[in-house]
């Protein structure tokens, strides 16, 4: 679960600040979903980098089931962060020299897992991604739509508790995104994905209006303000 209490992010020196978040007071459940949307500069980038651990707040709290992100010390967020949040971000990112496969096997390194289950591991992923035939393709060999299926399976095949997307269908066609952003909403359910029971966290960046509808949870930022908007049902009828 995910509780943000009073959160406001400056940035710049303090004569000439600016706020990414002001004042931001939001909470998703454990296995929830929050779509989160707003202009260019209304601080989106800025929440889930501070969701992700990968900032601090300049005030308040970002607790992640109970505890407080910004109070760990840096190799402990680090720890958590390689653990138990899955980033997708825009653009893949994959290690052009590697395969697909040991691209998602990347993510597990960390965690200490042996090799032969990081290659079941990452297979599995690949396959619920749609991806079992490309395997063993480098990057350059992958459409832009695969390669940000790839990212989603690194995300997804360490099990974290939650997953994290900032725009990640950006650049993709219409029918692409269609996929990817369906592919992330399945990975909440828990009988779609490669890993048994695992329903993890899902908070998501996109201007996909369909996916905002279908959304328990939408957060519009403006001028670092946020709106909450909760669906009757929440998470239970998603
Ligand atoms: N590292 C930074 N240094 C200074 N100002 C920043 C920094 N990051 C973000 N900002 C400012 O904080 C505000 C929110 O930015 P943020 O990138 O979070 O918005 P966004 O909604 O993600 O925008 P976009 O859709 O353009 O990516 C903006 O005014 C931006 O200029």
């Amino acid at each position: 679960m995910y509780r943000l209490t009073a959160v406001t992010k400056r940035y710049g020196p303090a004569d000439d600040t600016v706020e990414g978040l002001s004042d931001v007071t939001l909470s998703v459940p454990r296995g929830g979903q929050l779509v989160v949307q707003g202009p260019p500069g209304g601080g989106k980038s800025t929440l889930l980098r501070l969701l992700g651990g990968l900032d601090r707040p300049t005030e308040g709290t970002v607790e992640l089931d109970g505890t407080d992100l910004a109070a760990l010390d840096d190799g402990t967020l680090a720890a958590v962060r390689a653990e138990h949040i899955g980033f997708v971000p825009r653009r893949a990112h994959l290690l052009p020299a590697l395969t697909a496969r040991q691209n998602v096997e990347a993510a597990l390194v960390p965690l200490g897992v042996r090799r032969g289950e990081r290659r079941t591991r990452a297979a599995r992923a690949l396959e619920w991604a749609g991806l079992g035939a490309r395997l063993r393709c480098v990057p350059a060999e992958l459409t832009p739509a695969e390669r940000q299926r790839v990212a989603v399976a690194r995300a997804v095949v360490k099990r974290p508790k939650v997953l994290l997307a900032d725009e990640p269908t950006g650049g993709l066609g219409r029918q692409d995104a269609a996929e990817v952003l369906a592919l992330l909403e399945a990975a909440r359910h828990a009988d779609a994905v490669p890993e048994p029971g695992y329903v993890p966290t899902l908070v998501m960046v996109t201007h996909d209006s369909a996916t905002a509808r279908r959304a328990p949870r939408l957060a519009v930022l403006r001028r670092g303000r946020v709106e909450l908007t909760e669906r009757e049902g929440g998470d239970a009828s998603s």
